[in-house]
């Protein structure tokens, strides 16, 4: 049988699914699975993807977790490792991204690893190590406002530096434009004079590639979904990966569908407004839900009648200021927990009444729903909007999950991925 080439560890539902589809675009075979997996490796997989959901525990919980995965990983038999974390670098100040990747880096015996989360498709560019999300820096847009994450400086030498005792250095994007070559030696350099991370710049696809193909050799990149995007082509050039694999059709599934929104995005925020101008949602208030107020058996019974007719929309996504008052009373952690709680039971409700397909949106949010529905793993489908594919589970009763991460996709993202017209 044989083995896989590249083994991701993704610290969120959403962002494996990102990955995975950048994969199976570039021609890997990719399994994406939930936690890591107690069953062997299916034949004839190029890559695995583990999707955790550490962006937000505990860093040791997150560290534990993490090198479980690479544990799993490398018994699999991969050669080269991939730590997936957000394209808007989500993290606290004390991590997790460079306290799993400094763990991540010991277990592989490795001294260096290149940092990039650029994702120009979706607008994230680095420049000079500064991170734009379209025209403006980190720390201008919407993640600011993030209610577990929020993101308040765009130097990412800064952000991961706080992170580690690694000293973290820059690979700039003068040096990248010249080609994989001048980045390679730019690395060997950093790596030399004891750094233990590069930031690297990329504003295109075309700097992406260059990247990695200059990371051919390391054991472990990290970084966002755009830096997987060569790394299929230097496993063709080593004779590794046959030529022009497409990603399979996902098989159909029979059944009505839903979407389900815990994300409090800019994007999010106006995709769920959009819906709301022809379409039915229902609220819920993770203030009320604190009080006791059962809003799960609610949305259900809202939802009944309706979700046979057509879709319908259930969500806690709500503005910075709504999402401000809810934290003042009950902590950021308590009141996503309701949230993203409360939206569990519902989509487990939801399957009862026969619901198959199932818009998720908000990355945590995911997390949380395709653990209640006891989902073990993805196969990979078509994108719906760049980062978000359709993806089908893996199991007895089947289901199309999309996972949106919570900035992603068009205003229309909800509507388009149901196959409504407006
Ligand atoms: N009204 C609300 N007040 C406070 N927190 C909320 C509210 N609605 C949702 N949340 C929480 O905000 C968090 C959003 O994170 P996530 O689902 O990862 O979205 P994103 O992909 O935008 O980061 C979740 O924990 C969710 O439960
Ligand atoms: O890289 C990205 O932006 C996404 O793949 C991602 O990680 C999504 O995270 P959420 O925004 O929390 O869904």
């Amino acid at each position: 049988m044989n083995k896989p080439l590249l083994g991701c560890i993704a610290d969120d539902f959403t962002g494996g699914t990102d990955l995975a589809s950048t994969l199976v675009a570039s021609g890997m075979r990719t399994l994406q699975v939930i936690g890591v997996p107690r069953e062997p490796v299916p034949a004839d997989i190029d890559a695995i993807v583990i999707a955790l959901k550490t962006r937000t525990q505990p860093v040791d919980e997150a560290i534990d977790g993490s090198l479980a995965a690479l544990d799993w990983l490398k018994a699999a038999g991969c050669r080269q490792f991939f730590f997936k974390y957000c394209s808007t670098f989500d993290s606290t100040d004390q991590g997790n991204i460079g306290p799993v990747a400094d763990a991540l880096l010991a277990s592989l015996n490795s001294r260096f690893a290149l940092a990039c989360p650029a994702f120009p498709a979706n607008q994230r560019t680095v420049y000079q190590g500064y991170l734009f999300v379209g025209d403006v820096l980190l720390n201008e847009s919407g993640m600011r406002h993030h209610p577990l994450t929020p993101m308040t400086d765009a130097n990412l030498v800064r952000v991961l530096q706080q992170q580690t005792a690694r000293p973290v250095g820059l690979v700039p994007w003068p040096t990248v434009s010249r080609g994989a070559a001048a980045i390679r030696s730019a690395f060997d350099k950093l790596e030399q004079t004891g750094h233990g991370y590069a930031i690297v710049d990329a504003l295109d696809d075309q700097h992406l590639r260059a990247i990695g193909e200059a990371a051919a050799g390391h054991r472990l990149i990290t970084g966002g979904s755009g830096v997987a995007l060569g790394l299929a082509e230097n496993f063709r050039r080593a004779g590794l990966l046959e030529e022009d694999r497409q990603a399979g059709v996902l098989p159909g599934v029979e059944g009505l569908s839903a979407v389900l929104s815990g994300s409090c995005s800019l994007a999010t925020n106006a995709q769920v407004e959009h819906w709301q101008r022809h379409r039915p949602s229902f609220q819920l208030d993770p203030l009320q839900l604190a009080e006791g107020r059962d809003l799960v058996a609610e949305a259900l019974a809202w939802a009944a009648p309706l979700v046979a007719h057509g879709p319908v929309l259930i969500y806690g996504s709500a503005r910075p200021e709504q999402v401000k008052a809810a934290q003042e009373q009950l902590g950021a952690t308590r009141a996503g927990a309701l949230v993203e709680q409360a939206l569990s039971r519902i989509a487990v409700g939801l399957r009862e009444m026969g619901v198959s397909k199932l818009v998720l949106a908000g990355g945590e949010t995911s997390g949380a729903v395709v653990k209640a529905l006891d989902v073990r793993a993805l196969r990979i489908g078509t994108l719906i909007d760049p980062g978000v594919p359709w993806t089908r589970s893996l199991d007895d009763r089947p289901m199309w999950l999309a996972l949106k991460s919570g900035n992603f996709g068009a205003v229309d993202f909800f509507e388009k991925a149901l196959g409504m017209q407006e």
